[in-house]
């Protein structure tokens, strides 16, 4: 098909949308050229505690809020996809009502479900048949806690989703998801490529529970009548919010990318199917029909922001030098699996600054990510590209940004465009409108582009102090939990 988009004013309109866990960003974006047009962000309520709960009906009005922050662009666009944090259990009562609060991944209650899950079949058994070895991210482990803690929720449960399925099932009525964020689940086999019915029946979760799965490029139908945007635009299939950001920056083999948000991730693309029994490298689907081997942390920016604000200092005063190691898992940790750990300080020194404490906070949240970087690059096998891809809230930060240099060794690129999870859904959303792969259009519009960092020597010493704090972190459970 011919590409009919052109730029400027006048020029066709999409909508990206990235619904993670802190906020719902909307970018409407020029289909010919993706400039970015206007922008809406509204934040959402994430509860505290030992839970990790989001009311999904927040979600909705806070897209409802972008939507309205920018103005014409809604009414224009001719096509709209999200972009979701993934994992997360949305139970619908038969009026498409939340049951309850969505679970979300960085919710480590569903823990023990997932070591009993585990247990039950062997850690091969899980990465063979799904790709990954479930944590307590997963949503399977979520719905197995739900019916063993509140049993009246599941039973009247009427539909079962994922984050981006519910935005995109009001968008649209239709109850879909697609193959990149329904490999988060762990009840869809990557081997086969389809839900896997023993174990929906094991976890007593009925198929006729959950959307059907579209696969790349598909769309799900379009914009109902009565919301901000135009009746009858296009509505994508959207995906999780990593499996859209690789399509925003139009990623490839033996190139890596490093989130900083509320999650830490790493991830590249491979054209072959990730199975780590390790369960250190996630074998995510891609949402262009690859696969998305992907690590991933709960202590990223948040905990680093924390250790800030406990020090009574701004996020970028950090200081050199110094002998801490800080492994800062103020969650609990998913990479490692270490879900009742809590922060570990140690080297402390009456020279010790409390700015090379917060260093330390940084260090410990880049040192798991990129542990795992090589392993996640070798699922593919493509020889790997020297410049890391770095992207999220915290790649605006010069503090992470000279980490991750002084941690990988490598070079490392800032794109100039702030939003990729949202544009990568407005990649999705444009496929539907020009007939072109997504590849081809996060090429036009550049979406990778931005200075390029050139490496530093690695810092070594500051590795290996993480190195050997790690096992003393995984000690530091609350009295009385399980064993990790
Ligand atoms: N200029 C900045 N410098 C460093 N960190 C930043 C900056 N702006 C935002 N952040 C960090 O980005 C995080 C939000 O990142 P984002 O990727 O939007 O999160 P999420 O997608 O998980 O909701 C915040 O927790 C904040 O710490
Ligand atoms: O669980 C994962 C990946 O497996 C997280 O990356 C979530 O998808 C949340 O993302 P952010 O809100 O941090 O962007």
């Amino acid at each position: 098909m011919a590409v009919q988009a052109s730029g400027g004013p006048g020029g066709r309109v999409v909508l990206g949308v990235d619904s993670s866990t802190q906020s719902t960003k909307v970018l409407a974006v020029d289909a010919g050229t993706g400039e970015v047009l206007a922008r809406g962000q509204a934040s959402h309520t994430v509860s505290t505690g030992t839970a990790r709960e989001t009311d999904p009906e927040v979600w909705w009005q806070a897209l409802l809020s972008a939507l309205d922050q920018i103005g014409a662009y809604a009414g224009r666009a001719e096509a709209i996809a999200v972009g979701g944090q993934q994992h997360g259990l949305v139970v619908l009562d038969d009026a498409g009502r939340p049951v309850r609060p969505a679970l979300l991944w960085n919710d480590t209650r569903s823990a023990p479900q997932a070591a009993a899950l585990v247990e039950k079949h062997g850690a091969a058994w899980w990465a063979e048949r799904f790709g990954s070895v479930p944590g307590a991210s997963f949503t399977v482990a979520k719905w197995a806690w739900l019916r063993e803690n509140e049993p009246a929720a599941a039973a009247r449960a009427a539909a079962v989703r994922l984050p981006h399925d519910f935005l995109t099932e009001r968008l649209s009525g239709a109850a879909v998801t697609d193959r990149g964020d329904v490999s988060g689940t762990g009840w869809w086999a990557s081997d086969r490529e389809e839900y896997d019915a023993a174990l929906l029946a094991e976890v007593g979760l009925d198929p006729a529970l959950l959307p059907a799965v579209l696969g790349p490029g598909q769309q799900a139908g379009e914009v109902r009548g009565g919301l901000p945007v135009r009746a009858g635009a296009l509505v994508g299939a959207g995906t999780g919010d990593n499996a859209a950001a690789a399509l925003g920056l139009g990623l490839t083999p033996g190139r890596a990318a490093l989130s900083l948000g509320t999650s830490g991730t790493v991830y590249s693309v491979s054209r072959r199917r990730p199975a780590d029994p390790t369960g250190i490298v996630a074998g995510f689907a891609a949402a262009d029909g690859g696969w998305l081997p992907l690590a991933c942390t709960l202590n990223c920016t948040l905990a680093v922001d924390k250790v800030a604000s406990l020090l009574g200092r701004d996020r970028e005063q950090v200081e050199p030098g110094g002998s801490v190691a800080f492994l800062p898992f103020l969650d609990g940790e998913r990479t490692p699996n270490l879900p009742y750990a809590s922060g570990l300080l140690t080297g402390l020194r009456h020279e010790t600054t409390a700015g090379q404490v917060l260093q330390g906070a940084y260090d410990g949240a880049v040192y798991a990510l990129l542990a795992a970087l090589d392993q996640v690059l070798a699922v593919d096998g493509e020889e790997a590209e020297e410049a890391l891809l770095l992207i999220g809230g915290g790649a605006r930060g010069a503090a992470w940004l000279e980490t991750v240099r002084r941690l990988s060794g490598r070079a490392v690129q800032v794109p100039r465009a702030a939003e990729l999870v949202a544009l990568g859904a407005a990649v999705q959303a444009a496929v539907l409108l020009t007939g072109e792969s997504a590849a081809a259009i996060a090429a036009r519009w550049g979406t990778a582009d931005g200075p390029v960092h050139p490496p530093l020597p690695r810092d070594d010493a500051a590795l290996a102090r993480l190195s050997t704090a790690l096992p003393l972190a995984a000690a530091t459970r609350p009295a009385g939990s399980p064993p990790h």
